[in-house]
């Protein structure tokens, strides 16, 4: 297989989603006057401290015109290495925006609210655009803080929406996925409880986007002379920043390696796992793995028999068009696409209404 460099932590990117323009400073108002296109970040923390902690929410509604039993939350985690500050809750705008313009109106008819959690990261040395202060609390935490942060988050939507009432889908992109995926495993979530039985029971559908499974063969495929020395660097820095100098500990917090226990989430009948081949950065042997690892456990492929033990856990794999973080961006609405085919596999999209004249 070939591998190529990485996005090069020196070249500065024209992303969206940067903290140039940051979400924090954008002002509050009271939610059920939040009209589509403008997010609105509520801290997560209390007391509210920080950007990295908070979750930002655009409603396509007041959120009491959203009825419970015929609209749900979707709730996106962004990749970035766990390192990356230009990469936030920002990259889930191409796609509110794609459902919202662009998409059947049947889908976001079917939404209530769409959240995207930020969470703190890993220290990012220089060089690097915006190279991590070591003393900066925020920006040189390890696993599971991640996680913990993630846990933290869904409490307070929890809390504060309901989310619990509607249901909801999640959606993570490279480390994002590795989250979820994390976060339904048994990998430590840190000292936080996990999410109560309640938001884990209203959970019905996974969009996992170019994953991260396995941290070692994260750091193989990246190794030379498959890559040059510099790139190893880049792949070496970025898994024990985030995870630690110890082999041990990659291998624990893969969820490749993990359990996946469904009765802990019951109402989740559907994970697509999806990339592109023209991913520069993440390779298909991630996404081979943990599909191969949920089969193991339980979930059955595409038009494919569950041999008869009744269980209603699938599992798609769709293909992608575009580099790694060509995904998320509005390129075709492909995200949008894959809501809009989750939701109707999942029964959320109900006939359009009849319009009076
Ligand atoms: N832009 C990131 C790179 C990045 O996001 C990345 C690089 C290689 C493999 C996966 C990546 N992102 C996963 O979340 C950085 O500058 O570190």
């Amino acid at each position: 297989m070939t591998s190529s460099t990485p996005t090069s932590p020196t070249t500065p990117t024209s992303r969206g989603g940067g903290f140039g323009e940051s979400a924090l400073t954008t002002p509050v108002s009271p939610i059920t006057n939040t009209p589509l296109k403008q997010f609105h970040s509520y801290p997560y923390t209390n007391p509210p401290i920080h950007i990295l902690q908070t979750v930002t929410i655009w409603l396509p509604r007041p959120l009491e015109d959203s009825d419970p039993n015929s609209t749900k939350w979707l709730i996106y985690l962004h990749g970035g290495a766990w390192r990356d500050p230009e990469c936030s809750s920002k990259q889930f705008i191409p796609t509110v925006n794609y459902l919202d313009q662009l998409s059947d109106p049947a889908t976001m008819s079917a939404i209530a609210g769409f959240a995207s959690i930020n969470y703190r990261l890993s220290p990012y040395p220089p060089p690097a655009a915006h190279p991590s202060d070591p003393s900066d609390p925020y920006r040189n935490v390890q696993h599971p803080t991640h996680l913990n942060d993630v846990c933290v988050a869904l409490a307070y939507l929890s809390a504060r929406f309901r989310i619990e009432d509607y249901g909801w889908v999640g959606i993570g992109h490279s480390a994002g996925a590795t989250l979820w995926t994390q976060l339904l495993s048994d990998v430590d979530v840190g000292t936080v409880p996990r999410p109560s039985a309640a938001v884990r029971g209203s959970l019905s559908g996974l969009v996992l986007l170019a994953g991260i499974y396995d941290l070692p063969l994260f750091l193989e495929l990246h190794r030379a002379p498959l890559v040059d020395a510099k790139t190893q660097r880049i792949y070496e820095q970025i898994v024990t920043g985030a995870f630690g100098e110890d082999p041990v500990g990659w291998a624990v917090a893969s969820p490749a390696n993990a359990r996946y226990v469904g009765e802990e989430w019951p109402a989740l009948g559907l994970v697509v796992l999806a990339r592109s081949k023209g991913d520069q950065l993440v390779e298909e042997e991630q996404d081979a793995e943990i599909e191969a690892v949920l089969r193991q456990q339980g979930w059955v492929g595409e038009g494919e028999e569950d041999g008869g033990r009744g269980r209603r856990r699938k599992l798609w794999v769709r293909q992608l068009e575009g580099g790694h973080d060509e995904v998320w961006q509005s390129n075709k609405g492909q995200i949008a696409g894959l809501v809009q085919e989750v939701f109707s596999r999942l029964g959320f999209l109900q006939a359009p209404l009849i319009k009076m004249e």
